[in-house]
């Protein structure tokens, strides 16, 4: 059986269960369930912290995670991320209190708090600061209010909880974050079973970005609207009964859909149809 950690809870947990459920695997329906088996599918899966999941992989005690890729690399573990999966994204950034230091060059000496304290001393290392690092796991806004420390390295979504916090960033992104597929590295890389689950999730993928359009168009115009929807490989062209009438098929980003059916219009398309795609192997 594949084995396979999943988010227990926070930000990923939420969305990394509901892709798998769009993948066809079973999903858990008590959220306190930590094993679940989904005999149908051979894989068992592992409900834990997402801090811990690069170190479970990493060990080689479960096959796959998804966790998120600012986690992997604080962990240290031996793991690498193998497919980037578009949730769960999110900046990690410096923040201080307005004319405590302009840039990260100007830490050396003060004390930064984190939950990334890995990620954190990296950071500051490479770019020869020698500032201090204490760990903290949540909240560490506060952490400047309460004088533990000078500069603190969070997520930042909205901003909210920094000006509340009567902080600023400071400084580019510390590092950019998405959910990923972790896997320990030296693992196999063309395990069957393995590739069989990268297949699904990309199913999943592809289906929520493209939709499917079908039109009909008069044959002399149909050059003018394949160059508008061109496909992943190639559209489908068929006759229809009406002479002189061809139906397209193809398809095109969900993010562009309405405007190409605006140009499509426009070059002499007709009765265009967009449905949803639920699944796909491509
Ligand atoms: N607004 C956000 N706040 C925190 N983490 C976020 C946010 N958006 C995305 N993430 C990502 O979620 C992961 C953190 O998940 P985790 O479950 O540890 O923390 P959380 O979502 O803050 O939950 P909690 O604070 O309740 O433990 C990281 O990979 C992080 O990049
Ligand atoms: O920029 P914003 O939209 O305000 O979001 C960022 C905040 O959200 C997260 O906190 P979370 O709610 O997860 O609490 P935590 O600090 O206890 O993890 C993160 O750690 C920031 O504090
Ligand atoms: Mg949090």
């Amino acid at each position: 059986m594949l084995r396979i950690a999943l988010p227990n809870k926070g930000s990923l947990s939420e969305p990394a269960s509901a892709m798998l459920h769009e993948a066809g695997y079973l999903q858990r329906k008590d959220a306190r369930e930590l094993v679940l088996v989904d005999p149908q599918n051979n894989v068992e899966f592992f409900f834990l912290r997402p801090r811990d999941i690069a170190v479970y992989v990493g060990s080689g005690r479960l096959d796959l995670g998804i966790t998120g890729r600012d986690l992997l690399l604080d962990s240290g573990a031996s793991a690498e991320e193998i497919m980037q999966l578009g949730f769960g994204r999110s900046k990690f950034r410096f923040a201080t209190r307005p004319g405590t230091a302009k840039d990260v060059s100007e830490f050396g000496g003060m004390t930064v708090a984190t939950s990334l304290p890995g990620v954190v001393a990296k950071h500051l290392a490479d770019r020869g600061v020698d500032a201090a690092v204490v760990r903290l796991d949540g909240a560490v806004e506060t952490a400047v209010q309460l004088g533990v420390a000078e500069v603190i390295a969070d997520v930042v979504e909205t901003g909210t909880t920094l000006r509340n916090a009567g902080l600023e960033i400071i400084s580019d992104p510390i590092l950019e974050s998405e959910a990923v597929v972790v896997r320990r590295i030296g693992a196999e890389r063309d395990e069957p079973r393995v590739t069989q689950f990268l297949r699904r999730l990309q199913g999943v993928l592809v289906a929520r970005s493209y939709v499917m359009m079908d039109y009909d168009i008069r044959a002399e115009h149909v050059d003018k609207a394949i160059g508008l929807t061109p496909g992943l490989e190639s559209p489908t062209v068929s006759p229809l009964h009406n002479e002189g009438w061809v139906a397209v098929r193809a398809m095109v980003p969900r993010s562009e859909a309405q405007q190409i059916m605006d140009d499509l219009w426009e070059v002499g398309a007709r009765a265009i149809l967009v449905t949803d795609i639920h699944a796909c192997r491509l």
